[in-house]
């Protein structure tokens, strides 16, 4: 994959300068260059300023955040060991382990500031406590739930966090934050925080219901639109060049046999994440799909919020590591679709159009980040795709209506009759299965996607 990332300058162009141990894990990762969000957002933050940052996705907002934290942090005079320096927030655990293992990577050196992840699930906010009190750490990633009671106390749990020292507060996908409705518990962090400190809300959709956020979070907030131009029809998009979107029309019951084809006639692909709209269509297409022997050889996964944060961990490590020679397939609902920087991931089908009309761009944007090139593909039942194109397209989200014959690399073309006869034969297995699984046949669960 070829990438075409914007770049914007060297990073020892900025002022202040970063410090060497930074440059030197910049130029281990390969980063030669700044992306235009870093060039805009890092210097604000280090000329305390309060932040909102709006840039596509895979466009490169984690670092904007995590290096003027670690900067600010390691100037700053060696912390209590109960004080703490700054706090990343996000919306889902997934995210906030991968913030935490970028902080990871910056600091190895033991006399560098520490961090913690703070986001329950396997842990007891007592075990938490009791970990924040042997580590000490000066920098929380976590979840918004775990994170407030840690820093204010629950029950018979009292705080032992100091805020005093405070420097960063970073809500990282801030509106989907809001969304989610924390935004009371973001509120009773906010106003435990002390009001000297810098705050920077980061998505690549920010919304009008940030502005409660911004009224009671931020002074003076400086907002930055990093946005992207398409060099020949010098149009605005909200996705990356580097994207192809493209959307299939069909009838609900073919929506299975098109997934199949898709991922099958797409030879270069080597992980594709599936997207369905709720936890019971991932663990029934799941079962479905281990089974066909269509896609016998690709390694299936499934991931969604109703999983035990255990098993949600090892699917998610263990489809983020495989090989890049593996192709493999991830099921998941949207709990998968925000922030997740997931290596080599070049292709996404949307089972369905997502309710959120945000949410588009974000699954969209699991794949073509950093510059690499990435497809996506919708599938959307006859009758409502140019309602449905023409309001993606108002969002600035150019999409090519795709015909049957989808790319197809052998450029057979496939018509109406093929497309009934494979159906046909994979109802007869989908049945067959369903038939011989006790559990599945009770579930009759996702089957406008069946019948
Ligand atoms: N300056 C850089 N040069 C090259 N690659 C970079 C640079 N900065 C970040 N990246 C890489 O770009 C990818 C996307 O970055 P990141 O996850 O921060 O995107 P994002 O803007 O937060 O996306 P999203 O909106 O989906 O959360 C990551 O793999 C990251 O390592």
């Amino acid at each position: 994959m070829s990438a075409t990332f914007a770049k914007a300058g060297s990073w020892d162009t900025l002022e202040p300068k970063l410090s060497p141990f930074i440059l030197e894990t910049l130029a281990t990762l390969g980063f030669s260059e700044m992306t235009p969000v870093q060039a805009s957002a890092i210097p604000l933050f280090m000329k305390n300023k309060d932040v909102v940052i709006e840039a596509v996705t895979g466009s490169g907002k984690t670092l904007s955040f995590v290096i003027p934290i670690i900067e600010k942090l390691t100037r700053k005079k060696r912390l209590a060991k109960n004080e703490i320096g700054a706090i990343v927030i996000t919306p889902t655990r997934e995210l906030a382990q991968q913030i935490s293992s970028v902080f990871s990577i910056f600091l190895k050196d033991p006399s560098l500031p520490k961090h913690a992840l703070i986001i329950g699930g396997t842990t007891t906010l007592h075990d938490d406590i009791a970990e924040f009190k042997e580590l000490g750490p000066d920098i929380l990633i976590g979840t918004p739930g775990r994170l407030r009671d840690l820093l204010i106390g629950k029950g018979s749990e009292k705080s032992v966090v100091n805020t005093k020292e405070l420097e960063i507060l970073v809500l990282d996908e801030a509106d989907r934050l809001l969304d989610m409705g924390f935004s009371q518990t973001l509120d009773n962090i906010i106003t435990h925080l002390p009001k000297q400190r810098r705050t920077g809300l980061f998505s690549a959709t920010m919304t009008d219901s940030i502005s409660e956020i911004v009224r009671v979070g931020l002074r003076n907030p400086v907002k930055v639109v990093v946005k992207v131009e398409d060099i020949i029809s010098k149009d605005e998009q909200r996705t990356p060049l580097t994207l192809d979107i493209g959307c299939i029309v069909c009838e609900p019951h073919q929506k299975l046999a098109q997934l199949i084809r898709i991922i099958n006639r797409e030879k270069t692909t080597k992980k594709c994440i599936v997207y369905y709209a709720t936890c019971a269509c991932v663990d029934y297409f799941y079962k479905i799909l281990t089974k066909l022997s269509q896609l016998k050889g690709i390694s299936i996964h499934s991931l969604h919020g109703k999983m035990d944060t255990k098993r949600r961990t090892a699917t998610y490590q263990s489809f983020i590591n495989l090989p890049t020679t593996s192709k493999a397939l991830l099921l998941c609902t949207d709990v998968a679709a925000r922030g997740l920087d997931m290596p080599d991931v070049d292709f996404i089908i949307q089972m369905d159009p997502p309710q959120d009309p945000k949410v588009f761009s974000h699954r969209c944007g699991r794949t073509a980040r950093a510059g690499k090139k990435g497809k996506a593909i919708l599938l959307l039942v006859k009758g409502r795709e140019e309602v449905y194109v023409d309001f993606l397209k108002i969002r600035k989200i150019p999409v090519r209506l795709l015909s049957y014959i989808l790319s197809d690399n052998s450029n057979t073309i496939v018509t109406q009759d093929t497309i009934d006869e494979e159906n046909d034969s994979l109802l007869k297995q989908v049945q067959d299965i369903v038939l011989a699984d006790r559990d599945l046949h009770d579930k009759v669960v996702c089957d406008k996607h069946l019948n």
